[in-house]
């Protein structure tokens, strides 16, 4: 049985210096090269040898001012978590200065022996990646301070329940020029207001951090099916075509997305001002922009697994989605004046609310190929949106079955967003007194706690909290 704690965990560390993953190798490229528009650095970059000379020096980005030494990935891998489908792909890729990924936990092989001590001796994560070799400069390790040691680069890919704990045990133990990315799709409620992971790190860490964000069903990445992603920043482009050099692939498209400078709304500072005897300074990028939709689009996906559980059908899904997204662009930009409308547009907005609230496959038994049809959508029907799905069960189930239950059934250990941040947003909302602004998102938080009925999705406006 899998045993998971902050207290221990697994580092996977690599102990040569990098070099970028070769095109060659690589299959499904969906767009021509031209198409994608990569910095130079990184269309460049697919093009470098796959595995390095063990000599090489670090590399040294001609783009960036970081050297990359170590990249350490902060995550917990299970089956189909985006932990593996990104983090693991990163390490796949020798291409990294990665000395390490650090997996937070201390799992046991059925046989007793520890993933970590398989991961170091065979150099493949037997239980969630096999069959594939992890790049040569890969260690495991399951102290979560040592594997930070080295690093200058920290990639945080957890449910975002756990990055409070986290980021307390790392504070302080984070020392030098170090850029952080969170791949966290959830924020913390504190009393003086919404933190977002991001702003968590930066301030518990001190160091920046970027996010990347976007419609990013983990499997679908694992199989190499063509996807995109948004990375927000805050002060540097180059910090930004960094990560977008390191994330992308031939079948993973990421771009880079700014905004400016601004003050936080008077709501957020009041809220931030309350708790902090007005001494609160938020800088504010669009690095929330990207993140809040990343957080947000999750209860826009409880909101579509009811009308999918009702079988309410499409134009009320995209009745829901679209009044979803126009919530999710309002309350970002009530709480960051800052975060722009094309933001929306990315990955990370519109195309994220898409494949999160989309059924994975609809069985169609009129169809000539109905068998073949069915056998796929039964192998598939475990794929997809998590939130979407248990939300559909939870209706179906007429609200009788709770989502602690259905997610320990449904999802075997891994972590649902979209209930905890619907929560969240109702603290929130309640907090600024916006309840009545978001009649979408507090009945969502409303039918998740049994005040309202999952039928009451559609007549949100008659449930003004
Ligand atoms: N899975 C996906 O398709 C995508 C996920 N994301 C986001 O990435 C983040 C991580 O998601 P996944 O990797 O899918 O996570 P996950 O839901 O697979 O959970 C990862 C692991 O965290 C473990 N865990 C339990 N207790 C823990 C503790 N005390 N400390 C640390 N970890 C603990 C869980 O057991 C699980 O194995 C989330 O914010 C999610 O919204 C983003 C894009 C796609
Ligand atoms: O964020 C995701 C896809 O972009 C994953 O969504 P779920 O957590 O609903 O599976």
């Amino acid at each position: 049985m899998a045993a998971y704690s902050i207290e221990e965990g697994i580092t996977v560390t690599t102990r040569t210096p990098p070099s970028p993953r070769n095109v060659s190798s690589q299959t499904g490229s969906y767009l021509p090269c031209e198409s994608v528009p990569h910095s130079s650095l990184s269309s460049s970059f697919p093009l470098l040898p796959l595995l390095p000379p063990p000599s090489s020096p670090p590399l040294v980005s001609p783009l960036s001012p970081l050297c990359l030494q170590a990249l350490t990935v902060i995550s917990n891998p299970g089956l189909r978590s985006w932990a593996v489908a990104t983090g693991e792909a990163l390490l796949l890729s020798s291409s990294l200065p990665m000395p390490s990924s650090f997996l937070l936990s201390m799992e046991l092989l059925p046989n007793g022996e520890k993933l970590t001590d398989v991961i170091n001796k065979t150099n493949e994560n037997v239980k969630y990646l096999p069959g594939i070799k992890l790049g040569r400069n890969v260690v495991a390790d399951p102290d979560l301070e040592n594997a930070v040691k080295e690093a200058n680069m920290l990639v945080f890919v957890t449910p975002h329940q756990f990055m409070g704990g986290i980021c307390k045990k790392l504070k302080g133990k984070v020392t030098g020029e170090v850029e952080a990315i969170s791949l966290v799709k959830g924020m913390e409620v504190k009393k003086e207001g919404p933190c977002m992971i991001s702003s968590l790190i930066s301030k518990e860490l001190g160091i920046n951090s970027c996010v990347l964000m976007g419609a990013n069903i983990a499997n679908e990445i694992a199989v190499e099916k063509f996807s995109e992603a948004t990375v927000g920043y805050r002060e540097s482009r180059e910090i930004a075509d960094t990560w977008v050099q390191l994330f992308s692939t031939p079948y993973f498209m990421v771009t880079p997305v700014r905004n400016f400078h601004s003050s936080p709304s008077v709501c957020h500072s009041r809220l931030l001002n309350a708790g902090n005897n007005g001494k609160a300074c938020v800088k504010v990028h669009d690095v929330e922009g990207v993140e809040l939709c990343g957080t947000l689009k999750n209860v826009v996906a409880i909101a579509a697994g009811f009308v999918d559980g009702l079988e309410m059908g499409n134009n009320t899904k995209a009745a829901i989605m679209r009044i979803g997204l126009r919530e999710m662009r309002a309350l970002s930009k009530l709480l960051f004046p800052s975060v722009k409308d094309s933001t929306f547009f990315e990955s990370c907005g519109v195309a994220d609310v898409i494949t999160t609230c989309c059924k994975d496959c609809e069985l169609s038994f009129c169809s000539l190929l109905s068998i073949v049809k069915v056998i796929v959508a039964l192998l598939t029907i475990t794929v997809g949106g998590r939130n979407r799905r248990v939300a559909e069960t939870f209706a179906q189930s007429g609200g009788k079955r709770s989502f602690d239950e259905l997610e320990a059934e449904m999802l075997q250990g891994q972590k649902l967003q979209g209930v905890s941040t619907a929560r969240e947003v109702y603290e929130v909302l309640n907090h600024c007194g916006w309840l009545e602004m978001f009649p979408l998102f507090s009945t969502v938080h409303q039918i998740c706690t049994g005040r309202l009925k999952p039928e009451a999705i559609v007549h949100y406006r008659d449930h003004k909290a």
